[in-house]
């Protein structure tokens, strides 16, 4: 087999993102999701292979920049629309574009690349850890009460438009960024995606509902949702899809949930992706009717161990060697070491001094936004100790206060 490997032209889009499709079961995307998913992509960072004249495999990147602990963004590479056709899997061609991508991401000279998995078993061997999780709620809300904190009535809420809601949404989102590790600022665009909902994935459902919440006229938070009615012999059992929750303080947090266990002809409130420190599990009476359920999410690569290390702070001093190995990226191999004070400052050098602790890159992708501990990796032997105290210095070194979180895929 002759296959060619190069950067996607704008003019082979539209067959590119057929091949991305048929991989992904060949149903077609919506005309505006189509749209928009092509004002995305970057062009430039996009390959494709080709068998002749057809494309047999799709990869592409967009250029992030990610909330990691401390509240810098750091620029990432936002895996993304990763495919090999059906007649050409398992001969190595997923394993040529990530070696060509991760070769033009150290060109760039973005410190990591993430992405989220179809099948978290794919992406560990070309250096990833699964580093955010998410959590899934099916609350039963006719036999769980809220418990909501002083304020709350003070919250205004009311439906917004899609146009409104846009830029109310994004304003909020926006603040929301640098304080939780794994999400990204959004660029141009991005702002639409969330809000776009093509009649074909309602799946039953209503349109896009967007409600506002507002203090003395300010937006404080924002909620959107799809409602699926269903009626029984016994009454009314409808049920409310959360896309999307988010609020500035406590008070328009509550009222945004409140407002959702609230509406008539419904009796389940489900959310698929919130973070695993969801503040809604401390506000209802009776966890186990929340059905909670967690995956792994985004997926982190240290493309450049030393530059993504110093970009994100520590909460507490560390001082510490690692051995790394890395085989896709070589030139991550070898000892580092990593100082930090609780200020924020972190140095990560190369150095000829003897190990204290030895792991793979990968898990360093997975402790690195905060969320994974590698104490606990280390207890399934997958980081090693040679100076008896360095994994426990290193693991609550490297934990975040606020469990990292992806908001939405990409
Ligand atoms: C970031 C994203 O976009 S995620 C989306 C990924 N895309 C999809 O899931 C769409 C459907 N699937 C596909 O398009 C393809 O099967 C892909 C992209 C997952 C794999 O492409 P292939 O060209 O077959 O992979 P390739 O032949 O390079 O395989 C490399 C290695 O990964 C392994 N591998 C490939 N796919 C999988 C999988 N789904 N689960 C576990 N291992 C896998 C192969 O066995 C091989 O292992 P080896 O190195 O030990 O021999």
């Amino acid at each position: 087999m002759t296959t060619e490997l190069r950067v996607l032209r704008p003019s082979e889009w539209n067959e590119w993102f057929e091949c991305l499709e048929l991989a992904f079961g060949g149903v077609a995307d919506s005309p505006e999701q189509r749209e928009l998913e092509q004002a995305l992509t970057e062009h430039e960072r996009s390959v494709g292979i080709w068998d002749g004249t057809d494309v047999v495999a799709t990869s592409g990147a967009f250029s992030f920049r990610l909330a990691v602990p401390g509240g810098a963004l750091v620029p990432a590479a936002g895996v993304t629309m990763v495919s090999v056709a059906a007649t050409h899997r398992r001969r190595g061609l997923l394993t040529s574009m990530m070696r060509r991508q991760l070769d033009d991401v150290r060109a760039l000279g973005e410190p990591i690349a993430v992405l989220t998995a179809s099948e978290p078993a794919i992406y560990g061997r070309y250096g990833y850890g699964a580093a955010t999780r998410q959590m899934s709620l099916a609350i039963d809300t006719d036999r769980v009460r809220l418990t909501v904190p002083e304020g709350t009535d003070e919250i205004r809420l009311r439906y917004a438009k899609k146009d409104e809601a846009v830029a109310a949404c994004e304003g909020v989102y926006a603040r929301l960024v640098p304080g939780r590790p794994g999400t990204p600022a959004h660029g141009p665009g991005w702002e639409r995606k969330s809000l776009t909902d093509p009649a074909s994935s309602r799946q039953g459902g209503s349109a896009l509902q967007c409600v506002l919440a507002e203090r003395d006229g300010e937006v404080v938070g924002y909620t959107t949702y799809h409602i699926k009615p269903d009626w029984e012999m016994s009454g009314p059992k409808g049920r409310i899809a959360v896309s999307d929750l988010a609020a500035l303080d406590p008070a328009a947090y509550a009222a945004l949930w409140r407002f959702l266990f609230g509406i008539d002809l419904t009796s389940t409130v489900e959310a698929r992706n919130r973070p695993v420190d969801d503040a809604v599990l401390h506000l209802v009476s009776d966890v186990r009717r929340c059905e909670v359920r967690i995956r792994d999410s985004l997926h982190v690569r240290l493309v450049d161990v030393g530059a993504a290390l110093e970009a994100r702070s520590y909460r507490a001093p560390v001082d510490v060697v690692f051995e790394v190995e890395d085989a896709f990226c070589p030139w991550n191999a070898g000892r580092w070491r990593l100082t930090a004070d609780a200020k924020g400052g972190a140095s990560c050098k190369r150095t000829d001094d003897a190990a204290d602790l030895a792991l793979s890159v990968r898990e360093l992708g997975s402790a690195y936004l905060g969320g994974e501990s590698l104490g606990a990796l280390a207890l399934a032997g997958r980081v090693r100790e040679f100076r008896a105290g360095a994994v426990a210095e290193v693991s609550s070194a490297f934990l975040s206060d606020v469990a990292p979180w992806l908001p939405q895929g990409f």
